[in-house]
């Protein structure tokens, strides 16, 4: 059957961006559905935004600090207004490269609107009918909102909304201690506001290793924002024009609530039964090829519900990319993926943890630690807090990495191709440069051999017998 599509791609953010220029790069009639703005949550409402208002809270925060270092200054007056406008100009200044004008000078038909699938292999949109060799779905994912008596009539804000606030919240609430909460809890703590993070796990950042998690979440806590852990909102009231929070013993009062309590796919308008495809649990259901269960219909991204990261899209972008033009042959990988939480110590994380590790190679599992206390450049800038955690085997095989630290989320980069290259601990031991933070890493590296040493009684007495003979000669 004719079709007037190579490929129609629903959704223009993190993943359908990647695929829409490329394919059209590749001389591939493109059509790119997006029923918003083009940039996706990252732009809009998520990355850009969230480290933009990160960094302003992180130079507020070094110049309260800074008489540590004998420079001394008056308390920080926290023009909250200018650092919602810094926000806004970056990604002001981001934005063209997202922009339709740029996408339709690539060759990309972009059609604004929100639309259904008629059939298997039609989607209507503007009372259109577009005919496609292949479609792609990439329509994100939007903020799970939890059923809490009175959240609703007390009003809340998401991520969608949080980065339009023109006043700091002067006590705020957030619920959910993931990488949001954590991010956004101590950027406006450091820009002036009363948090209350109440987390439901027994810590912050669940998805983390846990003593590298503890490191961020006493940090947290030192400057001052409440964590209640084991906790769940169960009641909002307004009151006083307040919000009034009752969260098991407690009762928070609160200008503003902040839900960041997880993500669910964006999938409901798509008409997806009428083409043949499913929906699981967590998202759109995928084959290691990123296919639905409709082989023609691709998915990537958040919407399918797996590492929910801009990074992650636009990898899965390119599987998709490949399979959707030409013949689906490739097939996505995930065995090494990165990612990081920029708090303050940031936290980066690649591979297997401890305890994931201890159960697929049980007592071949070697953890080695390095502070960032003993490195020289840390103690130069005052950042001594955290540790880099290489997580291997006894041959040297690199299973894990746990950095949390300064620049952790850029360190961790060095550990992610040595596993990617399948390099050995002992390549990270190579020349680094004197004195920089990435000499937390060749230390950590150096520990194998030295923990190795310290178990082996035999190679250990041997030496001190030979060097004892040596010296009697
Ligand atoms: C506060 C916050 C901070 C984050 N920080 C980071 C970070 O630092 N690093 C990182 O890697 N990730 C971060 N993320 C995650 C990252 O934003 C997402 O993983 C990424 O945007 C997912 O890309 P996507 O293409 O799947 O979806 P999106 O980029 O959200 O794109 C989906 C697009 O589809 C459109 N759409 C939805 N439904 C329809 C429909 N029915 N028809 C047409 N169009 C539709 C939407 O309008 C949107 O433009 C953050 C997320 C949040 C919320
Ligand atoms: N730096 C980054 O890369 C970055 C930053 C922000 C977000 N993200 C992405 O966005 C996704 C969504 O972030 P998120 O923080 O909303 O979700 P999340 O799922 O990662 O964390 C949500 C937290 O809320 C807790 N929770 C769930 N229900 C709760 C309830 N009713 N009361 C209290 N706590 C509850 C969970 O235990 C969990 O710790 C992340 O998983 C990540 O993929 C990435």
């Amino acid at each position: 059957m004719a079709v007037e599509y190579d490929l129609v791609i629903i959704g223009g953010g993190s993943g359908g961006l990647v695929v829409a220029s490329a394919a059209a790069q590749l001389k591939a009639k493109v059509a790119l559905i997006e029923r918003d703005r083009l940039g996706g949550d990252c732009l809009w409402f998520g990355c850009v935004p969230s480290k933009s208002l990160i960094h302003a809270s992180r130079v507020a925060y070094e110049v309260k600090n800074a008489a540590r270092f004998g420079i001394h200054t008056e308390h920080p007056k926290i023009d909250f207004a200018q650092a919602a406008h810094h926000v806004q100009t970056v990604i002001k200044t981001i934005e063209p490269h997202d922009s339709p004008e740029r996408f339709r000078s690539l060759g990309v038909e972009v059609i604004f609107g929100e639309g259904k699938f008629c059939d298997r292999q039609t989607f209507e949109v503007n009372g259109r009918q577009l005919k496609a060799r292949a479609f792609v779905i990439s329509t994100g994912s939007r903020p799970a909102i939890p059923s809490i008596p009175g959240l609703t009539e007390a009003g809340f804000l998401t991520n969608e909304k949080v980065f339009s606030l023109q006043e700091r919240p002067d006590n705020f609430a957030i619920l959910g201690g993931g990488p949001i909460g954590c991010e956004l809890g101590q950027a406006f703590s450091r820009l002036g506001s009363n948090v209350t993070i109440i987390e439901s796990g027994n810590h912050l950042l669940q998805k983390e290793d846990p003593e590298a998690a503890q490191v961020v979440q006493d940090q947290l806590m030192s400057e001052g924002i409440k964590i209640l852990t084991q906790t769940r909102a169960e009641h909002v009231e307004l009151r006083d024009g307040k919000k009034q929070i009752k969260a098991g013993e407690n009762t928070i009062i609160a200008d503003e609530i902040l839900l960041a309590v997880g993500r669910v796919p964006n999938v409901e308008s798509l008409n997806l039964s009428a083409a043949g495809v499913e929906v699981g649990k967590r998202g759109i259901q995928v084959n290691a090829k990123l296919q639905t269960t409709n082989p023609r219909i691709y998915a990537c991204g958040d919407v399918i519900g797996g590492y929910q990261f801009t990074h992650v899209a636009g990898y899965e972008a390119v599987v998709v990319l490949t399979n959707a033009l030409f013949f689906p042959v490739s097939k996505a990988n995930y065995r090494v993926i990165p990612w990081a939480t920029f708090t303050d110590p940031e936290l980066a994380r690649v591979g297997l943890t401890e305890k994931q590790a201890i159960e697929r190679y049980d007592k071949d599992v070697y953890v080695l630690k390095q502070p960032f206390s003993g490195v020289d450049r840390a103690q130069a800038e005052g950042k001594t807090l955290g540790f880099a955690k290489i997580i291997t085997r006894g041959n040297g095989e690199i299973l894990g990495a746990h950095l949390v630290g300064p620049s952790a989320g850029e360190l961790i980069h060095e550990i992610v191709l040595a596993i990617s290259n399948n390099l050995k601990v002992s390549a990270l031991t190579g020349i680094h440069i004197y004195p920089t933070l990435s000499e937390v890493n060749s230390k950590a590296g150096l520990l194998l051999k030295k923990q190795k040493f310290a178990q082996n009684k035999w190679q250990q007495n041997f030496l001190e017998k030979f060097f004892n003979w040596r010296r009697s000669l």
